[in-house]
């Protein structure tokens, strides 16, 4: 065994304390250096042990706080107390020649070890080679010394304490510190078994190496055949452990990965198992990655021995075979029995990359891409535990979520976050030429040490099943939010899906997990039975990881839906509001109509109430024979009366036509003649009662339908006598157009042989003719009822609406309205004052008198003949008639209306017309008066006439008296 003396101790070093770095003479306690021991073989260096010259001295000096005391590797557990992090320090020796082999780079090799040339070497290079070997002797003397077994003094090269003054530094606090000469078994028999013997309790860990770039990171996880690293060891410790117990409930399966960023393109998953490809990371779960169940050490070694062939490594100078990825391994523990007390856990072992110096490693190109992303990892993860650092300091500030920045750190994130135990070893080269490399770690690692994890003792339940777990709660929060717009009926829907799919797995582990909390020896057996499903639930996590996916798009998709159906009903509604608002609008609009409808209504019912009432033209000097026409008011019409007038008119118009147009010419005229004195009223162009209410609302045309004649010529003679005439229809004293003019002839012929000629007619196919012009009916027969038979032709009676009521043969209730407007009456030839009964409107003619109307006329009657036929000759006079008899007492009220819309000319003498006489609301009518106030001239004085007209008159006046008892 080759022995080193200690070196000497230099006059002042820099202890490093964390946090507070002081600078302070420690001459007593000085870092032990450990002795460059060969490592020749471990067994060799186990039996014989160093000088314990550094232990003795470090128990002399206790000034340096003393280190937590490492649990012991047989030590169980102590419960959920919190725990610093362990950061572990190895030192890695420089290597000798022959263990460096032909292959090694100028880095990896040792300039005291350097292979000699064996060729012969000139003499001035030799020197000069011997000189350059002496000073980097003395330069590589080490920069790290271990002053115990927790803390370590870093001294700076010469070169640079003499140019940049810079002092030793005493770094302390490390878990422990192995040197140079620590073995692979010594390492792990401190430094992993406990995370195994945790491991099998069912507690996870974490072990990552990190160090710069050739200080022994992959030599300490891997190790080679002859010193196996830490995996090996652990594979072997247990399976050992589990044949020791003899126990076959437990199984256990390895998984091996590395992420890779070749040259700098982005961070890739490579499966390093046989036949992995690449892998996808979705948060912190690599997809796809396969596990493989080994069964003892050797089969499990050689698994790894096939993936480290897998790994990206490249040579450079710092390392012939340096590791261009991070490498991390799974070893998983499944309890297959279900009385099983222990539980599940996950080892991980991670190897880093080591961080690289441009000009340390001389990388370019695609190599120096690899750096930057080497570098850029542990930077990464450094600056998640100098996070999760401050947040424990100060639980104010809020932990940085630096995870994300790194696949690596991402899938450590429950590590970095402090939720997970984590190991951490560093390891530093002692070569002087490394000082800055191992400073630059240091200073940063050794803060770590003050990192605690207070949930440490978590169950294995938790620890197998925590991200499942987690990822369950990760999936509903932001579904949760974004349906939160939605309403309940939706959300119960949704949620259906969920727990139809999921909810029986997740209830599972809810109910274990309250049930662990509550009760905690309770929690292994449902633990047991929880494992024995964790197999398939790790199976079975990337297809919930797909379903969450489906439920996720389903849910985004409901959402957009009801989003989108949501505005088309704002749309729809606000339509409906907007046509609702038009229908108040068209409503109103139709009650304003309506009210302005009833108005007029009112107005005409009015007007219908005075005119439209039925009127009855009843002419008759006797109660026998009595010829009435009744006409309606517009509201009343309907086609039966139509029909009535129409028809039963025609005929008697025609009769009467025949009878008038068979009699002579002559005999017509002299029958005028012999008459004297007669008025012609002229009323044409009538049209039908609806037309003309249709077109001026005209109250008086309506009342009018039967009385549409053209001319209403009514000749009269000078008698006293109530004037009783006939209806002429024709075109005047010219029949040709029947259909334009009438003649409403009354007649009073006060001879006794005469028989007043009474006719109707009006116009087109209305007209009602009742004639019996031609032929003399004594006015006894006329008075008689029993004559009228006799008198009137049977057409005439059935044509004729009669009023039975009335007796009074001059006063019938009738209302007369002659509308004038489109009339054109020729009253250019009048010369003797003639009365056109179309000039007369008895519309709201309150009263007229009889006496006047009767005498009045004298004068028309003095007319020519030839001139009573020119006035009673003009067509188209709008004349409206309206013969109303509302009460058949004998109140004659004439109500003349004269409508002067047209303005006629105004006739010079008022010439009362038969039709003209209003007799509606006729209260009182004298007929004595009417028969004795009658003036004019009379035309014949023969003493039988007025005899014979007397007993006409007392006739008359007897049939008034007994319709007034009536
Ligand atoms: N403790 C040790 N004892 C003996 N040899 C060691 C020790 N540590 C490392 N080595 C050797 O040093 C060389 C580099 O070590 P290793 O490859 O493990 O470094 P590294 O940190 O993994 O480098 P990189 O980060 O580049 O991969 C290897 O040849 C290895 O055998």
């Amino acid at each position: 065994m080759e022995m080193k003396s200690p070196p000497p101790c230099p006059s002042t070093v820099t202890v490093r304390r964390n946090p507070h770095r002081k600078a302070r003479a420690t001459p007593a306690t000085t870092a032990p250096q450990i002795p460059n021991v060969p490592p020749s073989s471990s067994t060799t260096t186990r039996d014989i042990p160093s000088f314990p010259i550094h232990d003795i001295l470090a128990i002399e000096i206790p000034q340096n706080p003393k280190p937590p005391e490492d649990p012991s590797p047989s030590s169980p557990s102590k419960g959920p107390i919190s725990e610093d992090l362990k950061v572990y320090l190895r030192i890695r020796p420089l290597l000798l020649p022959k263990l460096l082999g032909r292959n090694a780079t100028v880095g990896d090799q040792n300039p005291r070890a350097r292979a000699k040339n064996a060729w012969p070497q000139n003499p001035a290079k030799k020197n000069a080679a011997r000189d350059k070997s002496a000073k980097t002797k003395k330069t590589d003397e080490g920069c790290i010394t271990v002053n115990d077994s927790h803390s370590v003094t870093l001294s700076p090269p010469l070169a640079l304490k003499e140019s940049k003054r810079i002092k030793s530094e005493v770094y302390e606090g490390f878990s422990h510190v192995f040197s140079t000469e620590s073995s692979q078994g010594e390492v792990y028999e401190r430094m992993v078994k406990p995370l195994v013997e945790d491991f099998l309790r069912g507690k996870s860990g974490m072990l990552a190496a990190l160090g710069p770039s050739g200080s022994g990171k992959t030599h300490t996880v891997f190790g080679t055949p002859r010193e196996p690293g830490m995996v090996p060891l652990v594979l072997q410790q247990i399976f050992k452990q589990s044949e020791g117990s003899g126990s076959k409930s437990r199984s256990f399966c390895i998984s091996i990965f590395e992420i890779y960023s070749e040259r700098g393109k982005g961070e890739k998953v490579y499966d390093l198992s046989a036949g992995g490809t690449e892998l996808s990371m979705q948060q912190s779960t690599i997809k796809g990655l396969q596990e493989v169940a080994i069964s003892d050490a050797g089969q499990a070694e050689s698994l790894i021995a096939c993936s480290m062939l897998k790994r990206a490594t490249g040579m450079t100078n710092a390392n012939s075979q340096s590791s261009r990825s991070q490498c991390i391994i799974n070893i998983s523990s499944v309890v297959n029995k279900a009385d099983e007390v222990d539980n599940n856990a996950v080892l991980t072992i991670v190897d880093l990359a080591g961080a690289e110096r441009e000009k340390r490693t001389g990388n370019q190109g695609a190599r120096l891409l690899e750096s930057n992303f080497i570098n850029n990892t542990s930077m990464v993860f450094g600056l998640c535990l100098r996070s999760l650092l401050e947040h424990q300091k100060n639980p104010k500030k809020p932990l940085q979520k630096h995870f994300q920045n790194s696949l690596l750190t991402k899938y450590l994130r429950d590590y970095l976050e402090g939720k997970k135990r984590m190991t951490l070893i560093l390891t530093v080269k002692e070569g002087a030429e490394d000082y800055l490399d191992t400073s630059y770690l240091l200073k940063q690692a050794s803060p770590y040490m003050k990192i605690k994890f207070n949930k440490v003792e978590e169950s294995s339940m938790m620890n197998g099943n925590k991200r499942h777990f987690q990822a369950f709660s990760r999936l509903g929060k932001p579904k949760r939010m974004k349906l939160s717009g939605l309403d309940a009926h939706v959300r119960v829907v949704i949620a259906e899906f969920w727990v139809a799919d999921e909810f029986e797995e997740g209830q599972s582990i809810v109910d274990e997990q309250r049930l662990s909390e509550e009760e905690g020896s309770t929690i292994n057996r449902l633990d047991v039975s929880e494992n024995a499903s964790i197999k398939s639930d790790s199976a079975d996590l990337a297809e919930r990881e797909r379903n969450q996916e489906i439920m996720e798009n389903i849910a985004k998709t409901m959402w957009n839906f009801l989003k989108d159906y949501k505005q088309k009903l704002e749309v729809a509604e606000s339509e409906i509001n907007s046509l609702r608002e038009k229908l108040r609008t068209e409503e109103t609009q139709n009650l304003g109509l309506r009210k302005e409808l009833e108005d007029l209504k009112s107005c005409c019912t009015c007007s219908k109430g005075n005119h439209g009432e039925t009127s009855i033209v009843e002419v008759c000097t006797s109660s026998e024979p009595k010829i009435g026409l009744q006409g309606y008011g517009s509201s009343k019409i309907d086609e039966k009366d139509e029909d009535l007038h129409s028809s039963s008119l025609k005929t008697s118009y025609c009769n009467t036509l025949e009878k008038w147009d068979s009699s002579p010419r002559q005999e017509r005229d002299a029958f005028s003649q012999e008459n004297g004195e007669s008025f012609s009223l002229n009323m044409s162009g009538f049209e039908r009662v609806e037309k003309e209410q249709e077109s001026n609302s005209t109250v008086s045309n309506t009342e009018v339908e039967f009385v549409n004649a053209s001319c209403l010529h009514v000749e009269n003679s000078n008698q006293q006598n109530c004037q009783i005439g006939d209806i002429f229809s024709g075109n005047g004293h010219n029949t040709q157009d029947l259909n334009d003019s009438k003649y409403l002839a009354i007649k009073d012929n006060f001879s006794d042989a005469d028989i007043p000629e009474f006719g109707i007619g009006y116009s087109q196919s209305h007209a009602m003719v009742r004639s019996d012009s031609c032929s003399s009916v004594e006015l006894d027969q006329y008075l008689t009822e029993d004559e009228e038979s006799s008198v009137l032709p049977a057409s005439t009676k059935e044509d004729v609406a009669f009023t039975q009521g009335c007796s009074t043969p001059d006063v019938p209730e009738s209302e007369l309205v002659l509308d004038t407007s489109c009339r054109e009456l020729n009253f250019e030839k009048l010369n003797r004052k003639p009365l056109p009964a179309s000039s007369i409107s008895t519309r709201d003619c309150s009263a007229l008198d009889v006496e006047d109307q009767i005498n009045k006329p004298s004068e028309f009657l003095d007319l020519p003949q030839s001139k009573k036929k020119d006035v009673t000759s003009t067509k188209e006079s709008d004349v409206d008639v309206s013969i109303t008899k509302e009460s058949d007492v004998d109140v004659p009220e004439i109500k003349p209306r004269i409508d002067t819309s047209c303005k006629p000319e105004k006739p010079k003498r008022r010439l009362l017309p038969a039709s003209s006489i209003l007799l509606r609301d006729f209260s009182t009518l004298d007929v004595e008066d009417d028969v004795e106030k009658p003036k004019g001239n009379r035309t014949g004085g023969k003493l039988a006439a007025d005899e014979r007209k007397r007993t006409q008159e007392s006739s008359l006046l007897r049939l008034l008296k007994s319709n007034l008892r009536l």
